[in-house]
This record gives C-alpha cells, structure tokens and sequence, in this order.
C-alpha cells in the first residue's frame, strides 16, 4: 500500500469512529424518542395545534390549553421539533414564535384521519415493553415466549384477561387498517372485481372491512376474531362480526383476507389457518389475500425494509412468528395446499399476496 493510500485508510478509520462515537447515543437514549411522543399524545399537543388551524399556537397559547409546566413544555417541544415532529414558525409583525403540526404530527392527532395515536400507546403500554427484556433469554433458546417469560401467558392469553390493552391493540391497529386498506384498493386495481363476499380473519374491531366495504360497496363483509374482540366492536354498515377461532373453521366468503394476523404465528400454525381459509372459500373463483411484509434482499425502499425488520424484532418479543422473505411465504402458502400466488407490492410496509386454491 502506499503511503497516500495508507493515509487515506487512516482517515476512512477517524471518520468512522467519529461517525461511531455520535451513533452509539442513539441507542443508549432511543427510548427517549418513544417516551416522548407518547407523552406528547397523552399531553394532547397534535390535538390542541389540530383544534387551532391554522393558526400557530404559542408556547403561552399551548401551556394555558394543555394546563402544563411552561418550562417543561417548551423543552419537550424544542426536542420534537428538532426531530420534525411539530413545526415552527414566526408569527406575522412579532419576534414571538408559535408551533405547528407536521405531516409527522398529522398523524398523533388522536381523532385524526391518518392517526397512528393508538398504535404508539399500544406499542409503547409498560405490558407490551416489559417482553421486550426477555428477548436475550428466548434467543437463547429458552422454550417460553418473551411474551410468556415477561406475563406467564401468551400475548392472546393475556389480552382476553386485560380489556384495556386489549381496546389498545384494537385502536392500534385499526390505526394501521385505516391507512393500508385504501393503498390496497387504490394500488391493485382489480383486486376486488367479481368478489361478493370478503371474511377478515382475526379481523380486530373491524375496521378493515368496514374501510374496504365503504370503498368497494358491492362486498359484504365478514369481520371474524376471538369472541371477545368482537363482542366489544363498534357496529358498521355492511359488515358483519363473527366471533370464532380461526383454528377451526373461518365464515366462508369468496375471499379470505388476513392482514397482519399470519406474522403473529409459526410456520405450522399459519398452514393451519391458512387451510381454515382454503376450505372457506370457493375452489373455482375463491382467494385468500395475505397482507404482510415480505423481507427481500436488496429491492426494497431502505426506509421501509429497516422498519419491516423492526416489524421482526416486534415479532420476537410478542408472538412466535416472524417477518417473511418470499421463499418462506411460499413454503407456508404451497404447504397449504395453494396452487399458486402472486405478490403485489403496494406502498405501506405489507404487500398483498393473493393465493388460490
Ligand atoms: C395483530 S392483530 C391484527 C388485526 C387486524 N387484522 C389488523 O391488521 O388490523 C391479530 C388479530 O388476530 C386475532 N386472533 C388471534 N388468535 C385468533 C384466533 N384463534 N381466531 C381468530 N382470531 C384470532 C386477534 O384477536 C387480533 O385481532
């Protein structure tokens, strides 16, 4: 090597510990970043800004509304807009500054059409946390689930005894459904063409197929989850709830629809559902559609593919299933029984697998 090209490793080497030496901050606080935004939507900041367009509230406008410590609340604010979370701007004629929601923000307003609110105090409730210390000992090779490790039950087993996690989770992921079943119908023209009747299996509140029927009305729509899910669930126009266990038998319908329910699961369990979904649904015509990540190898938007192995990590510490590559989407689904599937990727972290019999 010579000594131009020594001097020029030396220097990759300074810039990568510099880079390291800022980096490593980021996960000894990451929590802070969670911590945060959570305490920001039990605070009502998003709501408050939301109730005020457009107009920039003050840090004095904010402090009276919310009822906070002003020099608290000014900290926490300069930390989220630092991170873009809330925007800032300075009023017209005055030196004074007020605040303003983002497109990140958009999304904390709890009653928000895009409101993600739910999803991030569930995820970031102290039961849905404490698995997350038990991760080391499952990969270990511990036989329980970090879940079971952390409550003594799985998550299923611990939710059916806590009602208010249990609504979390449901609001949490209706957050998600509100947002994904539009990108479904907007992004795969055709998906839904010709079917009459559409079963969501481990369904939730419902809110997916009240979403879908409202943009496909010519669909009936089966909402299908535990007894409990369902008895609590708002009543929507068009959709019909179903309690049961998908392990036995699932409403029939023309289509078959699972979002985010087979990455809670094993590979042997979700050929046991997805057989319940095949026997549902018509051999000639019928489909299941699979809404999940599948992991690929290079393709994929980076952004999205970090949080899709995030979504993994999630997996570990809740459930005994996992994020999927292709490969591994098609053993489940030919194990199944499914003759053949398609991928189609929409923009959201789940694509749509459509499998028929
Ligand atoms: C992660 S949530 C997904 C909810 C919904 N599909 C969505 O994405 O908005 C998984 C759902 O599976 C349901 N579930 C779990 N075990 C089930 C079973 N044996 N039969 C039917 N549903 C079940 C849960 O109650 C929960 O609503």
């Amino acid at each position: 090597m010579s000594g131009k090209q020594q001097l020029q490793v030396q220097q990759e080497e300074e810039d990568e510990e510099a880079k390291a030496e800022v980096e490593i901050w980021k996960y000894i606080f990451g929590f802070a970043d969670i911590a945060v935004v959570k305490c920001a939507i039990e605070l009502g900041i998003a709501d408050a800004l939301e109730s005020n367009k457009p107009q920039p509230m003050t840090l004095s406008d904010l402090t009276t509304a919310l009822g906070c410590d002003p020099s608290l609340l000014s900290r926490i604010m300069r930390f989220l807009v630092q991170r873009r979370v809330f925007g800032q701007t300075q009023l017209p004629n005055s030196t004074t500054y007020g605040y303003t929601l983002t497109a990140i923000s958009r999304r904390l307003v709890r009653q928000g059409p895009q409101s993600m609110a739910s999803l991030v105090l569930f995820e970031s409730n102290p039961a849905m946390l404490a698995p997350w210390h038990a991760m080391s000992a499952r990969v270990r090779g511990q036989e329980d689930l970090a879940f079971e490790i952390a409550h003594g039950e799985d998550v299923w087993g611990f939710l059916a005894g806590h009602p208010l996690q249990s609504q979390l989770i449901a609001e949490g992921m209706a957050c998600d459904a509100r947002t994904v079943v539009p990108a479904i119908v907007k992004e795969c023209p055709g998906l839904f063409d010709g079917v009459g009747s559409v079963v969501d299996v481990g369904g939730g509140n419902g809110t997916a197929m009240a979403t879908l029927v409202g943009l496909c009305p010519w669909i009936r729509g089966v909402n299908f989850d535990l007894g409990r899910a369902v008895e609590g669930a708002p009543k929507w126009d068009g959709v019909e709830h179903v309690g049961g266990d998908m392990f036995v038998s699932v409403p029939k319908a023309d289509a078959a629809f699972l979002k985010w329910v087979l990455h809670d699961w094993g590979d042997e369990e979700c050929v046991q559902i997805l057989k319940k979904c095949k026997e549902a649904i018509p051999a000639e015509g019928g489909k299941v559609l699979i809404v999940e990540a599948v992991i690929s190898e290079g393709v994929e938007e980076p952004g999205l593919r970090d949080i899709r192995l995030m979504l993994d990590m999630v997996m570990i510490a809740h459930t005994k299933g996992k994020e999927r590559t292709e490969a591994e989407w098609k053993s489940i689904i030919t194990g199944a029984g499914f003759s053949r599937y398609n991928i189609r990727p929409i923009r959201a972290l789940q694509s749509v697998i459509e499998a028929f019999p």
